[in-house]
């Protein structure tokens, strides 16, 4: 029998600082070249478990380990994040944490400099990489001045570049539009080709079914059900909202994207707020020219559109925190500066581990509460009540998006922006908070949802702003 590249034996795991075990008695056996997904409720363990398959719990995160987690001959607590590189390409739910270097190329080609290959080899292969996931455009770039989905693909890269035996991915399509995801699939399906074992952990489903060939249910903590890939394919997406999952068939949404896309009215200029001929971008790059928008309150809008196509740059210009490069930024129909849009608006940033900055979640939803009479409500409706005292550094990243979303929505604030504010949720917990947006805009706020996520836009949002290159 060939040995597991994955045997997880009992394993318990009690971060530090917490009076109990959060993982418990795991058991888990994954075969050389099989692929599993482990799925789950926000803050369930998907990404601590993870961890311990790349070394990171306990080596860099702290706590206790009992049981055993083996990934081929390396053992959790027992080897070096160092020979685990040799072994598992990672690619972390915040892609942002996992740069070692400035520049694209680099970061691509230093793990191949770090096995000492020859450089005009390590050229060939950064290449070649970057031909895989059709990133040849962001070769010799600077790292920090890439979208999210750009960062994330650069990430995919990165980790696969050394060819590792183990592949772990947590949450890789969270920030990604369709042709990327496409894209993400080819080589997921390459590498399971070639015998390569892979974990994913994912909140969204639909794209993993042509690849997955397990789904483990995790639940505080604990694998609590498992399907095989046809068993699981059966379940209906009522079925999949019942276990607080995300649904699997997007046909039906899809039509309903575009239908909404479809209800949004070109521009017109009594919108509430709107621009005219509105440039945004950087010093260097110019990234939306000419464009005129408009965004009223008592309705939810969706703005899409492909990686790199200007979303958040358009979130941060209309928010105020990057002034635009030309053409003019209007509120009821009056010329509004950088500064007031500031004190008129908060946005939700894609990476919310920027805009935390409280001891407890309390103190950080307490911040500047307009309405601290919401409060409770809203900390209850986004199931952040019994995380109140909590660290929110300490957090999973759903639940530190869902304490930002928290703060948003008690602010007050007439312009309310949400950058890709599902990426780390189950289907429960978006569920929770569209039903908070739809109370919300019956109150004269504006609120805009920059997404990806297909199930929101469809279900969520009553228009669609779809950026155009
Ligand atoms: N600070 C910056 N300096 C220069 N260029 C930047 C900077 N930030 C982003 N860009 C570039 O501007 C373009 C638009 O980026 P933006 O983050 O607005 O895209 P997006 O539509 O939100 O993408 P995604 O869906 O991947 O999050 C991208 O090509 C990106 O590489
Ligand atoms: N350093 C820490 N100290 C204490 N508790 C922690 C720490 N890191 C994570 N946790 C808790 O462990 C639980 C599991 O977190 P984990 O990130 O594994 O969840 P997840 O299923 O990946 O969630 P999400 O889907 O939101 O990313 C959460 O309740 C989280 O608050």
């Amino acid at each position: 029998m060939t040995a597991q590249a994955i045997k997880s034996t009992k394993a318990s795991f009690q971060f530090l600082h917490t009076d109990n075990f959060f993982l418990k008695e795991i058991n888990l056996a994954v075969h050389p070249g099989e692929c599993v997904l482990i799925c789950g409720k926000s803050g369930s363990g998907k990404t601590t478990f993870s961890r311990l398959l790349n070394g990171l719990v306990p080596n860099y995160i702290e706590g206790e380990l009992t049981g055993e987690v083996k990934t081929y001959n390396l053992s959790a607590g027992k080897t070096s994040i160092k020979d685990y590189v040799q072994v598992v390409g990672s690619v972390f739910q915040n892609p942002k944490t996992q740069h070692f270097t400035a520049n694209t190329s680099s970061e691509l080609a230093l793990p191949l400099e770090n096995i000492g290959m020859a450089p005009e080899k390590i050229n060939k292969k950064v290449t070649e990489t970057a031909q895989k996931f059709h990133i040849e455009h962001l070769l010799d770039r600077d790292i920090f001045s890439l979208s999210g989905g750009e960062k994330q693909q650069i990430a995919m890269a990165s980790a696969t570049v050394l060819d590792p035996q183990v592949l772990v991915l947590d949450e890789v399509s969270s920030n990604l539009d369709q042709e990327a995801i496409s894209c993400l699939q080819e080589n997921i399906k390459q590498k399971k080709a070639d015998g390569t074992t892979i974990i994913l952990t994912e909140h969204r489903l639909a794209w993993t079914l042509n690849f997955v060939d397990r789904y483990v249910l995790f639940n505080s903590g604990q694998v609590i059900k498992e399907w095989t890939n046809a068993e699981f394919r059966a379940l209906s997406n009522n079925k999949l909202a019942d276990l607080g999952l995300r649904a699997t068939d997007l046909s039906s949404k899809k039509q309903a994207i575009e239908k909404k896309k479809q209800i949004h009215q070109d521009f017109k200029n009594d919108y509430l707020l709107h621009t005219e001929n509105l440039t945004i971008g950087y010093k260097k790059t110019t990234v939306q020219t000419n464009l005129g928008i408009g965004l009223d309150p008592n309705k939810i809008i969706g703005i899409t559109g492909k990686n790199g196509v200007g979303k958040t740059t358009l979130a941060n210009t209309l928010t105020g925190l990057l002034k635009p490069l030309g053409g003019k930024i209007l509120w009821q129909e009056k010329l509004i500066s950088a500064k007031e849009l500031r004190k008129k608006s908060f946005l939700v940033m894609q990476n919310t581990n920027y805009q935390l900055f409280s001891d407890s979640v309390n103190e950080e939803v307490s911040l500047n509460a307009k309405h601290p009479e919401w409060k409770e409500k809203v900390l209850e409706q986004l199931n952040l009540t019994a995380l109140a005292k909590r660290h929110p550094m300490s957090l999973s990243d759903g639940q530190k998006q869902r304490v930002a979303i928290a703060s948003a929505l008690l602010s007050g604030k007439k312009l309310l922006i949400f950058d890709e504010p599902t990426s780390g949720l189950d289907y429960t917990n978006m569920q929770r908070f569209g039903t908070l947006l739809r109370m919300l805009k019956q109150t004269d706020v504006i609120i805009a949802i920059i997404t990806h996520d297909v199930e929101l836009a469809a279900d969520w949002c009553d228009e669609i702003i779809p950026l155009k290159q």
